[in-house]
């Protein structure tokens, strides 16, 4: 019987031999929803040849964690140990960390977990190496360095990419605005508040027609592609990560070569050896984690700026803040007063379900 990965292999070779046309349009886009459904058997452990994260996962520290992802080499360990103090053994050869390390670091009164990684090797998602392992973990990260090594061709950068883009991992990027609500009957409406140039209804109906979704509203209000609402159905195998390009060893290089190497889009030049940069990378970490500084004020007294409460975006309500302390506070929350950029009148009286601002001051008062 052939195996999922000779599957694959066959859906990829018919697509590679048929040109995209009026004619074969719902063809392709049947192709590529098989192809989706294919790679996610591979990747679901408990199918044959899967991988998980089982064995290469660490209790999880902190608000945060950042995963280190790159090929054997690049100073993914040499990092590790520059920004957390936790020594992760580094040397010349090869495949020198075999399991994950983690480590913490504390950057605006918030704890983050770096986790250095294992190198991965190009094909490492089609199960080569522990790879999949390793892109496993990264994929339960908030955020990833890709660490690059400037010495180094910069077409690495895309082979790391295509790696993480074929684990279902989309990097820097938002889910596609397309909502697909079911039905009982009444066959597939299209609506559209935009011009779809990349796709046509014909696909797009394949696509539906290869996930037995028969009946059902799709509202796509982006130029979306047939990968995003792939995407978008597949939403359960996807992980949306914010990746800083974190381009090591900058010491080997001249000043010429380090010019270009500042015009690449959320990247960060470093070296991990002499520590050159990394407050720059910790800045960017900041920036790219949306984490959420509140300052907790006791009735009556002065705000304590020393110790945040530090929540992630999406779990930044009151009440989460409340649970984030203890679990006990939100059974005698009565109301809680607020100073800060999540609220019109300074102070403002505001109830459990209040999203939280960066900064944000704020005194619970109990019933
Ligand atoms: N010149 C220079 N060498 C570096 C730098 N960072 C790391 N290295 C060297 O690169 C080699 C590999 O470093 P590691 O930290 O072990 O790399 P790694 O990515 O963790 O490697 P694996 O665990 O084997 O995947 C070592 O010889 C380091 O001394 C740097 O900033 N500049
Ligand atoms: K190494
Ligand atoms: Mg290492």
């Amino acid at each position: 019987m052939a195996t999922t990965v000779d599957k694959i292999k066959a859906v990829e070779e018919e697509m590679a031999k048929t040109q995209k046309n009026k004619a074969t349009s719902f063809h392709l886009g049947q192709l590529k929803a098989k192809l989706a459904k294919l790679k996610r058997e591979l990747l679901t452990p408990s199918s044959s040849g899967g991988g998980g994260g089982v064995g290469f996962d660490v209790a999880r520290t902190g608000v945060a964690s950042v995963g280190f992802i790159g090929f054997p080499s690049v100073g993914k360990s040499t990092l590790m140990s520059r920004l957390t103090g936790q020594h992760s053994e580094a040397a010349a050869y090869e495949f020198t960390t075999l399991t994950t390390v983690p480590g913490q670091v504390l950057y605006n009164g918030a704890k983050i977990q770096m986790l250095d990684l294992p190198g991965i090797i190009q094909g490492a998602k089609d199960g080569k190496g522990r790879g999949r392992q390793v892109i496993a973990v990264a994929k339960t990260c908030h955020l990833i360095f890709i660490v690059l090594d400037v010495n180094k061709p910069l077409t690495d950068k895309r082979i790391i990419e295509n790696e993480l883009e074929g684990f279902g991992i989309r990097v820097n990027k938002e889910p596609p605005n397309i909502k697909i609500t079911k039905k009982d009957k009444g066959g597939i409406s299209i609506t559209s508040t935009v011009a779809l140039t990349h796709i046509d209804n014909d696909e797009i109906k394949a696509v539906m027609n290869e996930y037995r979704m028969a009946n059902c509203d799709i509202a796509i209000r982006c130029d979306a592609t047939i990968d995003d609402l792939i995407d978008v159905i597949e939403a359960k195998a996807r992980a949306y990560i914010p990746v800083i390009y974190a381009l090591n060893k900058i010491d080997a290089i001249s000043i010429e070569e380090l010019d270009l190497l500042y015009r690449i889009p959320n990247a960060c030049p470093i070296s991990s050896e002499h520590g050159w940069n990394v407050d720059e990378l910790m800045e960017q970490m900041w920036e790219k984690l949306k984490l959420k500084r509140i300052y907790t004020k006791p009735k009556g007294k002065l705000p304590d700026y020393s110790a945040p409460v530090v929540l992630r975006s999406g779990r930044d309500t009151v009440e989460d803040f409340c649970n984030a302390i203890h679990k006990t506070i939100v059974e005698q929350f009565r109301i809680a007063i607020v100073y800060g950029r999540s609220v019109k009148h300074q102070p403002q009286r505001v109830g459990l379900t209040h999203v939280l601002e960066d900064e944000d001051i704020i005194t619970i008062i109990k019933k």
